[in-house]
C-alpha cells in the first residue's frame, strides 16, 4: 500500500495495490489493520456512494460539525473526479488552504480527508461514481458548507470555464470570509 503525505498534514493519499491477471484485477480497497500499521486507525461506520451523471458536477464543500465530525476515506468507483480537502480548523497554520487530487477508477487512488477539513469534488467524466467511508453517521443538523468556487479559498478546479452542475444547497453556501468554523486546530499531531 502506497501512502503519500500531502501539503496539508493529515490529508493522505493512499494507493492500495492491484493484482492483475487475465480476468482483470483484485484489490483490497480497505483493510483496517494494514492502514493501522501505517498509523491510520479510523473507526468507519457509514459508507456513501453517489453517482454524478454529468461532467463538471460539483458536490461540496461539505463538513459535519462536532459532535458528528467525519473523517472520510474517498475513492472513485467509476470515471474520474478531482477531490479536494480544505483546512477549516481555526488557528491551524494551514487554515483556508486546500489540496486536490485526481481520483479515478483507473488510478485507484484514495484520499483521506480528516475531520476539520471541508470536502468536495468535481467530476471529470460522465457517470462518475464516488464511494467513501465515514467515521460518523449522517447528522443533517450538523451539516455545513462553504462555496466551492469561493475566490478566497481559490481552488484551482480543472475544467475551468465549464458551467458546474451543483445542488441548490451548494449554490447558497457562503464563502470563507467571516466563517465561524466549528473546528479548532489541536496542534501538530
Ligand atoms: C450526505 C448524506 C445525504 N443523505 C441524503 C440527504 C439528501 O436527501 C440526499 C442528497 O444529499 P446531499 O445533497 O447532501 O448529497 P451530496 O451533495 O452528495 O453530499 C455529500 O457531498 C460530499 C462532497 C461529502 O463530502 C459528503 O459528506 C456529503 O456532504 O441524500 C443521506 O441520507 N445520508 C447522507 O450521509
Amino acid at each position: 500500500m502506497q501512502i503519500e503525505q500531502t501539503a496539508l498534514p493529515g490529508v493522505v493519499l493512499i494507493t492500495p495495490p492491484r493484482f492483475g491477471d487475465h480476468r482483470g484485477f483484485f484489490s483490497e480497497s480497505y483493510n483496517r489493520a494494514k492502514l493501522a500499521d501505517q498509523g491510520i486507525d479510523l473507526d468507519f461506520v457509514q459508507d456513501n456512494h453517489s453517482l454524478s451523471s454529468t461532467v463538471g458536477t460539483v458536490r461540496g464543500l461539505h463538513f459535519q460539525a462536532p459532535p458528528h465530525a467525519q473523517d472520510k476515506l474517498v475513492r472513485c468507483g467509476r470515471g474520474a473526479l478531482f477531490d479536494v480537502a480544505v483546512d477549516i480548523r481555526r488557528g491551524s497554520p494551514t487554515y483556508g488552504q486546500w489540496v486536490g487530487y485526481e481520483l479515478s477508477f483507473q488510478n485507484g487512488r484514495q484520499l483521506l480527508v480528516p475531520a476539520g477539513f471541508a470536502h468536495g469534488f468535481m467530476t471529470l467524466m460522465p457517470e462518475t461514481e464516488i464511494i467513501y467511508k465515514c467515521s460518523d453517521y449522517y447528522a443533517p443538523e450538523t451539516e455545513g458548507a462553504l462555496r466551492w468556487d469561493d475566490a478566497e479559498i481559490g481552488i484551482d478546479w480543472p475544467l475551468a470555464g465549464i458551467e458546474a452542475v451543483i445542488s441548490d444547497k451548494d449554490a447558497a453556501a457562503p464563502g470563507i470570509a467571516g466563517f465561524d468554523s466549528p473546528f479548532a486546530w489541536e496542534g501538530a499531531q
